[in-house]
């Protein structure tokens, strides 16, 4: 993987430590999420889980809808793909982030059928910002990366998502958020 500084963990970071023990299926974070959501109609679908509590493993099929060359993946819904699974496996610390910066790396085409085995884990964690970084191996969990990403997440406050967002969506989807905490 080639990163730049920006997404290279500094020398104080530090790792995060596992709050899950079990192996635990994360399930989806929004219904209409492009990454996880299950009623979006042409998202990726992914149905991640954590085996260790620090990092995340989900398979995404590349379908008809996610084409950019004839039959071939779209790069941006590659790169979607690295940035949800990344998403995820930093709310495994239960602490709300998002992207700021995305690094991909596209090492091989990806047809259309293929599983994308893909895992992320965090690298470090400096004040409010995670170092993240991400894989998807084609033909099997151990087969050939064909592409990678490092991620820089910056923290925010749960209020962010309501500031910014779709107050009504959250309130219906996610019960235990206080709009005006
Ligand atoms: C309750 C309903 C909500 C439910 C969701 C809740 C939690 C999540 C739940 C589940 C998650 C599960 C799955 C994951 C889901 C999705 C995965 C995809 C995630 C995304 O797809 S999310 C969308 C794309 N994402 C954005 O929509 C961000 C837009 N953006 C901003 O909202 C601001 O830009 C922000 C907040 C990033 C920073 O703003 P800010 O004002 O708070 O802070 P500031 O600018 O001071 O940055 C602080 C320090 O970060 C450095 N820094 C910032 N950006 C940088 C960059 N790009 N490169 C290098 N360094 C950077 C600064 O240089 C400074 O560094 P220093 O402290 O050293 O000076």
């Amino acid at each position: 993987m080639t990163r730049s500084s920006l997404t290279t963990p500094p020398p104080d970071a530090e790792a995060p430590k596992p709050l899950l023990t079990e192996p635990t299926a994360l399930g989806s974070h929004y219904s209409r999420c492009f990454g996880c959501g299950t009623d979006h109609p042409t998202g990726l679908h992914l149905n991640a889980r954590t085996t260790d509590g620090s990092s995340v493993e989900a398979e995404f099929v590349v379908g008809e809808a996610h084409q950019g060359a004839p039959g071939l993946a779209h790069g941006g819904v590659l790169a979607a793909a690295m940035d949800e699974v990344i998403g995820m496996s930093i709310w495994l610390f239960q602490r709300p982030y998002v992207t700021g910066r995305l690094e991909t790396d596209f090492r091989t085409p990806v047809p259309v059928g293929t599983t994308l085995h893909l895992r992320a884990w965090c690298t470090g964690i400096s004040g409010r910002k995670a170092y993240l970084e991400a894989e998807g191996r084609i033909g099997g969990p151990d087969g050939p990366v064909a592409v990678s990403a490092a991620a820089l997440f910056i923290e925010v406050r749960m209020d962010h998502f309501a500031k910014h967002g779709d107050v009504a969506a959250i309130a219906a989807e996610h019960h235990d958020f206080e709009v005006n905490p």
